[in-house]
């Protein structure tokens, strides 16, 4: 049985493209006008972003490991998208549940992986290494300094349980949000602010001769070293 043009993946896939130049600009990279260290890069790359109309450009995948891989099935990778809070000094935060499938990853192997995609720009930034739960009141503060929105959804709770129906997230949601609306104030104790403190920044600047640039900043115990990586 056929399927109607226009829908079909394969097809579709193959009438798709990165980096058209209606909508994409690729800004050169030169590895020897970059900061010594990532921040300052990230920060102004995020900026740019931004500048060029990047819809969401704090949206990152969020990468994390399933339990031991010593055990079976354990050791397995996982991967969602969450928001990026902050970058600074002490690392890349995000907020989620320390109750949700990923919480409990963390909690068993506290290292994770985020990547960033900014397709006007052409450009990529991963990065790993170690994460931390901040302090319960420093989440709390960081959740209450976003929308009430924010914080009905963090008060539904029970994020990664199964779901009997849609009527309990509906009444749920109802409650969280009288509550959140009521006490703007209320906690959501498993809410949990995580920082990502990086052992590695990697730094990709597409090009349409696809001569990408790879800018890898990896930490060493003298500070961060800059290395070019073959795309
Ligand atoms: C654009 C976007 C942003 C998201 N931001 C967050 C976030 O900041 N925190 C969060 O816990 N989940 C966020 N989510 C939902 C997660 O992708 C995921 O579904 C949820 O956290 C459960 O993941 P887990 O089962 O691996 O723990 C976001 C989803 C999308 C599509």
């Amino acid at each position: 049985m056929g399927t109607a043009p226009g829908t079909d993946l394969h097809e579709l896939l193959k009438s798709l493209r990165v980096w058209a130049p209606e909508l994409t600009k690729l800004p050169p990279l030169d590895p020897t006008a970059t900061p010594n260290t990532p921040l300052p890069l990230f920060t102004a790359w995020f900026a740019e972003a931004v500048a060029a109309g990047e819809t969401e450009p704090h949206v990152m995948s969020l990468a994390t490991r399933d339990g031991d891989p010593a055990t079976e099935g354990g050791g397995l990778p996982d991967v969602r998208m969450v928001m990026l809070h902050g970058a600074d000094e002490e690392g890349w935060s995000f907020a989620t549940h320390s109750t949700s499938r990923k919480g409990h990853q963390l909690k068993g192997f506290a290292y994770a992986a985020l990547a960033f995609y900014w397709p006007r720009l052409g450009r990529q930034v991963r990065l790993r290494g170690p994460v931390t739960p901040a302090t319960p009141t420093e989440s709390q503060a960081d959740l209450h300094a976003h929308s009430t929105g924010a914080l009905a959804a963090a008060l539904t709770g029970h994020q990664s349980e199964v779901l009997p129906s849609l009527g309990e997230l509906k009444q749920a949601s109802e409650d969280a949000w009288e509550l959140a609306q009521r006490e703007p104030r209320t906690p959501a104790p498993s809410w949990t602010l995580y920082r990502v403190f990086p052992d590695e920044v990697e730094f990709f600047q597409g090009d349409a001769l696809r001569r990408h640039v790879r800018l890898s900043y990896v930490r060493g115990e003298r500070g961060w070293s800059r290395e070019l990586l073959w795309p």
